[in-house]
């Protein structure tokens, strides 16, 4: 029987895609770069802030110089704009809440950076006790680096055939491969299912409610 279900953030708790778009647009634009579509964005998006710049940065111009400045204006803009249309996917409150009156333990493991991933879950599910909420962090390797798993478990230490990790892309997948524990895809957030099989995790869900099914 799982006790604990760790969540990743973007694409999976919530549709953060819009925002991430508009802030990486606006740095963009600030350091004189072409701007990209909404829906690239799924792809860019899902290995932390560095890599998103290092994919929206035009080919030639990926340098670390071109990274740190973007950086630098994508931070400023995102800092005010993180909740501008993100919002919790169908089904996820009600989820969580499920999830947590059956006894369940909850976590987050997102390569979003620490402090707006506390942000985000404080402003959004200020409700739900999460037994650990982590970003990515200063000198941690990210996602599907299995340490942020490891240091879930280090403060509700469980055996990992208890674990869920519920997550939308092939990094989550690898994730949870990587450490050892079960993995749910989910089809409703940023990249496609078959995205998700290539790692053939034990369920692939189409809506929140299935999660709570096949706890129980
Ligand atoms: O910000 C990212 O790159 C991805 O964040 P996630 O791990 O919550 O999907």
């Amino acid at each position: 029987m799982k006790k604990l279900v760790i969540f990743d953030l973007d694409g999976t708790l919530l549709n953060t895609i819009a925002d991430l778009a508009q802030s990486t647009n606006y740095a963009l634009k600030e350091c004189g770069f072409p701007e990209h579509e909404e829906e690239e964005y799924k792809y860019f998006v899902g290995n932390g802030i560095y890599k998103l710049f290092e994919r929206a940065l035009p080919e030639s111009e990926k340098s670390e110089e071109n990274i740190a400045n973007v950086r630098k204006h994508f931070l400023i803009h995102y800092g005010v704009h993180n909740m501008d249309h993100s919002c919790p996917y169908p089904g996820i409150m009600n989820l969580l809440e499920n999830l947590h009156k059956k006894g369940l333990k909850l976590a987050v493991a997102s390569n979003k950076y620490q402090a707006a991933t506390e942000r985000l879950i404080k402003h959004y599910f200020s409700e739900i006790p999460f037994v650990a909420v982590f970003g990515q962090r200063e000198g941690v390797k990210a996602k599907p680096d299995p340490t942020i798993v490891e240091d879930i478990l280090a403060i509700f230490p469980v055996d990992k055939k208890d674990v869920l990790y519920v997550g939308d892309t092939g990094i989550d997948m690898q994730t949870a491969l990587n450490a050892g524990i079960t993995a749910a895809g989910v089809t409703w957030g940023f990249r496609q299912r078959a995205e998700l099989e290539q790692y053939s995790p034990a369920y692939i869900v189409n809506q929140a409610e299935e999660i709570l099914e096949l706890i129980s």
